[in-house]
């Protein structure tokens, strides 16, 4: 009789049919939900020169972009203005204007690419003088009420322009019960809230604040009210709040160094969870392929796949049109 052993856990792996009938994890178009930023004007493209192959469209360009998404099989985008500067200001005003850049993008969206859904971010910092995302006391302190107060203001403003999924950014406690009390109260029933429940104060956001230009502008960091990358339990209190404040599903954000977060997430509360694999990640990926490290169409679905695996129901990401056209092949 032999030595070796008859459990050869190999044997499933020797062909690529019987690999794609054992896959345990699927990855699909479905899956991607597509940042995209907005620049005024008409066509404009900018590119960013920290997110190479990303660029800042203006709306004509952004109603191209969601037609490209609704070709590629891709459910959602999500959008991200770069106000002008001299719309910014101390308060964030602009957000809560109905004809800023963010609704009249909403409103083109809706109207001429109505098969697919549009995710608005909720926060101040792309209205800021001082890139904070909520309202700042006399000590440079993000204060939490009267931010909520505007934040609720400025869902409003993006649900009337049509916004699908309102999705808070700013971690500022108890906006979710808020938002969806004032979204109720207005009619918007089906406007759906994904919460980003554990955001990290991270180091790896860099190149989005030059993408929205609060990079220069950001006075400190954001660590009295994004969390602390030395906390899990703490996720899962933040999500168990969202949760019962009604949000419709949860995030976390940053991706791949936080897939444990998403894993315990998924396991403890089984709710649509989604990852936002944020700019630094992107940049970092494309740098490896830029210094011919590594090879980008495998690397690209490699890590989109890592996130379903760990439980994700989708993952926003700036790869989102390439994956979905590697997908599609
Ligand atoms: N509120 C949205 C983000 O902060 C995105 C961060 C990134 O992509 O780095
Ligand atoms: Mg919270």
């Amino acid at each position: 009789m032999s030595s070796y052993p008859a459990i050869r856990l190999r044997r499933t792996r020797a062909s690529a049919w019987s690999r794609r009938l054992h896959a345990e994890t699927v990855l699909t178009p479905a899956d991607l939900i597509w940042p995209l930023f907005i620049a005024e004007g008409d066509g404009v493209e900018e590119p960013i020169a920290s997110l190479p192959g990303v660029s800042r469209w203006s709306i004509d360009g952004i109603v191209a972009r969601g037609r490209e998404a609704r070709d590629l099989g891709i459910p959602c985008v999500a959008l991200f203005p770069n106000t002008p500067p001299g719309l910014r200001s101390d308060d964030g005003a602009e957000a809560l204007n109905p004809d800023n850049l963010m609704c009249r993008a909403i409103r083109a969206l809706k109207d001429k690419v109505p098969e697919i859904g549009v995710l608005t971010d909720v926060a101040l910092d792309p209205y800021t003088t001082h890139g904070h995302d909520g309202l700042v006391d006399a000590a440079g302190y993000v204060v939490n009420d009267r931010t909520a107060d505007a934040l609720v203001q400025q869902a409003l403003n993006q649900a009337r322009a049509g916004s699908d999924i309102i999705a808070p950014s700013d971690m500022m406690d108890g906006r979710i019960g808020l938002i969806r009390g004032a979204l109720e109260g207005e009619g918007h029933v089906n406007v759906q809230i994904m919460s980003y429940a554990a955001k990290y104060a991270s180091a790896f956001y860099g190149p989005f604040r030059d993408a929205v230009g609060s990079r220069g502008l950001l006075k400190g960091d954001k660590k009295t009210y994004q969390m602390d990358s030395a906390n899990a339990e703490e996720a899962l209190r933040e999500v168990a709040l969202d949760l019962a404040e009604g949000a419709d599903s949860v995030m976390v954000k940053p991706g791949l160094p936080y897939l444990d977060i998403i894993a315990r997430v998924k396991a403890r509360f089984e709710v649509p969870v989604f990852a936002y694999q944020v700019s630094g990640e992107y940049a970092m990926i494309e740098a490896a392929i830029a210094a011919g490290a590594a090879e980008r169409d495998a690397m690209v679905l490699e890590t989109l796949m890592a996130f379903k695996r760990a439980g994700c129901a989708g993952v926003l990401t700036y790869h989102a049109a390439h994956a979905a056209r590697l997908l599609a092949r």
